[in-house]
C-alpha cells in the first residue's frame, strides 16, 4: 500500500477544539470505536458472503478491459460523446468528468487532445434537449450516444433514449442508429436489453447487485471517463488502495469508520445536516454524487427489523469559495445543526499568480503576486476557524493532489462510509423503496397502462383548485 493521497482529518470536531457540548472528546470516541468496531467487522462480513457486490468493482478486471475495447472502437471516429442516464446513472460520470478533466474541455479543442465532447442529459427539460439537438443536427453522424439505465424503465433516460433514436433513424438510418448507440445494462434482463439485442448495439454491463448510487466504479461511469481520456486503471487502483484501508477494524486507522461514527454520532445529537464543502471546481460534481449516496442510501422510514426508524442525515452540496457569499451567514448564525466536511487540494496543477497591484490600489497589495491556490486555501482555513468559532464540527477530506488515483480513493472511501453508516443507524442501504411511488405516478400522469387506480387517486393533487390560487 503506497502513501495515502486521500486523508481524513477530523481534529476539528473534537471538545478540544470546539468544547464538550458540540465536540466528542476522548472517551466519547473511544465509546464510538467500540460501537462501530462490529459493524466495519459485520460489513467485512457481508462483503465476504457477496452482499456488497460495489466492493468488489476496483477488483474486476472484466470491466475495465470491455470498457477499453469499446473506447477504442470508437477512438477518432467521433467528436461529441452524449450519456443518457439519470441518477446513479449520471451523476458519476459528470463528477469523474469535472473532477479530471480541463474546465474548458468540451469548448477547446487543445485541451481535449483528439477526444469528443462530453454532454450528460440527467433530465427531461424539452429546452435543454432541443437546444442540444438543434446544436447537433450537423454533427449527428459524429456523435455517439451511451445510453445508461440498469432497469431501462426509468422514464427520463427511456424519453431521452427514444428521442434520440428517432432522430438517429430519420437522419443516419438503421445502420447509424445500431452503430451510434452504447447500451450500459442489465446483462440479461430489462426493456434496455431488449432493445439492445434487438437492435445490436455495442453494450456493457451493468453489474448485478450494483444499485446505480454504487455504480460509478463499473462500466457505467468507466467509458465516458475512458473516452474522455481519464486514466481508469488509476481510478481502480486508487480505490483499491483505500480498501486497504477502509477494511481494518481498527476503527482509529479507519478513515471510512471515523466518517460514518462523527457522522452517526452528530445526527443522534441533533446535527442532522451533513454539508460537503469543496475547496476546489473540479471537485464541486463529487458533492452532487455524494448527495445521491447518502440521500438514497440513509434517509429511510424502517430499519432492519421492518420497524418505523425515520433516519437520514440531509446532505447538502456547498462550494468553497462561491457559497462562503450565499451560505456561510447561515453556517455560523443559523441553527448549530449542521455538520461541515471539507476537500481541500493540497497541490494545484496548473496555479496562477495574481497580477501586481495598481498604485493606486495599495489595499490590494497582499493579494498582488500571490499564488490563487494560496488563496483559495487560506479562504478555506478562514471559513473554518470563523465556523470553529462558533463552535461548529469541521472535517476535512484533503487531497495532496488531483488525479485519478485521488479520486479513486475519495469514492471508495464515501462509499464505503455509506454503508458502514447504513450500519450504524440500523438501516438497508442499498434499497431505496421511496423512490418508486413517484415513478409509479409519472406511468400513471402520463397514461400507461395498469396504473389507472393510481391516475384517479393522483388527480385531487393535478387537478388545480383555483381557490387557492392566488
Ligand atoms: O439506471 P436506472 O435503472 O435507469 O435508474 C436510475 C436511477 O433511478 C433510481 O433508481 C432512483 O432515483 C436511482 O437509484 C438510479 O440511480
Amino acid at each position: 500500500m503506497g502513501k495515502p493521497r486521500v486523508q481524513l482529518y477530523y481534529k476539528n470536531v473534537t471538545a478540544d477544539i470546539i468544547g464538550r457540548k458540540h465536540g466528542i472528546n476522548a472517551e466519547q470516541f473511544q465509546e464510538l470505536a467500540n460501537q462501530t468496531k462490529p459493524v466495519i467487522s459485520e460489513l467485512n462480513q457481508m462483503r465476504e458472503s457477496g452482499q456488497v457486490a460495489y466492493r468488489d468493482l476496483p477488483y474486476n478486471e472484466d470491466y475495465p478491459r470491455q470498457v477499453k475495447e469499446i473506447a477504442g472502437e470508437l477512438e477518432g471516429k467521433y467528436e461529441n460523446f452524449v450519456v443518457l442516464g439519470i441518477g446513479g446513472s449520471a451523476l458519476g460520470n459528470i463528477a469523474l468528468q469535472t473532477a479530471l478533466n480541463p474546465y474548458m474541455y468540451n469548448l477547446d479543442e487543445k485541451q481535449r487532445a483528439g477526444r469528443p465532447r462530453l454532454f450528460v442529459f440527467d433530465n427531461v427539460d424539452p429546452a435543454q434537449l432541443a437546444s442540444f439537438l438543434n446544436w447537433v443536427d450537423d454533427k449527428l453522424d459524429k456523435t455517439v450516444f451511451n445510453v445508461i439505465s440498469k432497469s431501462g424503465r426509468t422514464a427520463e433516460t427511456a424519453a431521452q433514449f427514444l428521442t434520440i433514436r428517432n432522430v438517429l433513424l430519420e437522419k443516419l438510418g438503421e445502420k447509424g442508429y445500431r452503430e451510434q448507440v452504447v447500451a450500459t445494462t442489465d446483462s440479461k434482463q430489462g426493456t434496455m436489453r431488449t432493445i439492445t439485442d434487438d437492435a445490436g448495439f455495442k453494450s456493457l454491463e451493468v453489474p448485478d447487485g450494483v444499485g446505480g448510487r454504487w455504480s460509478v466504479l463499473s462500466p457505467v461511469g468507466l467509458l465516458s471517463a475512458a473516452v474522455c481520456g481519464i486514466d481508469i486503471d488509476e481510478l481502480l487502483e486508487g480505490a483499491r488502495s483505500m480498501d486497504e484501508r477502509v477494511k481494518t477494524e481498527d476503527f482509529f486507522k479507519n478513515p471510512a469508520a471515523i466518517n460514518a461514527a462523527v457522522n452517526w454520532n452528530y445526527y443522534n445529537c441533533g446535527k442532522r445536516i451533513s454539508v460537503m464543502m469543496p475547496y476546489s471546481y473540479n471537485l464541486k460534481d463529487m458533492s452532487d454524487w455524494y448527495r445521491q449516496l447518502w440521500a438514497e442510501s440513509l434517509g429511510k422510514s424502517k430499519d432492519l427489523r421492518g420497524h418505523d426508524i425515520f433516519v437520514g442525515p440531509t446532505p447538502v452540496k456547498a462550494l468553497g469559495t462561491t457559497d462562503q457569499h450565499s451560505q456561510v451567514q447561515l453556517y455560523r448564525e443559523g441553527p448549530n445543526d449542521k455538520l461541515f466536511t471539507f476537500l481541500q487540494v493540497n497541490e494545484f496543477e496548473n496555479d496562477i499568480t495574481i497580477g501586481g497591484n495598481p498604485d493606486c490600489a495599495p489595499e490590494l497589495g497582499y493579494l498582488g503576486g500571490a499564488k490563487m491556490s494560496k488563496l483559495l486555501n487560506s479562504e478555506k482555513i478562514a471559513t473554518e476557524y470563523a465556523l470553529l468559532k462558533d463552535k461548529r464540527p469541521c472535517m476535512t477530506v484533503m487531497f495532496d493532489k488531483i488525479d485519478a488515483h485521488a479520486v479513486g480513493e475519495f469514492i471508495y472511501l464515501f462509499e464505503v462510509t455509506t454503508s458502514l453508516a447504513g450500519l450504524l443507524f440500523g438501516i438497508d442501504a442499498y434499497d431505496q423503496p421511496a423512490v418508486e411511488l413517484g415513478k409509479e405516478a409519472t406511468f400513471a400522469l402520463m397514461g400507461r397502462e395498469g396504473f389507472t387506480d393510481m391516475a384517479k387517486d393522483i388527480s385531487p393533487v393535478a387537478e388545480i383548485d383555483d381557490s387557492f390560487l392566488i
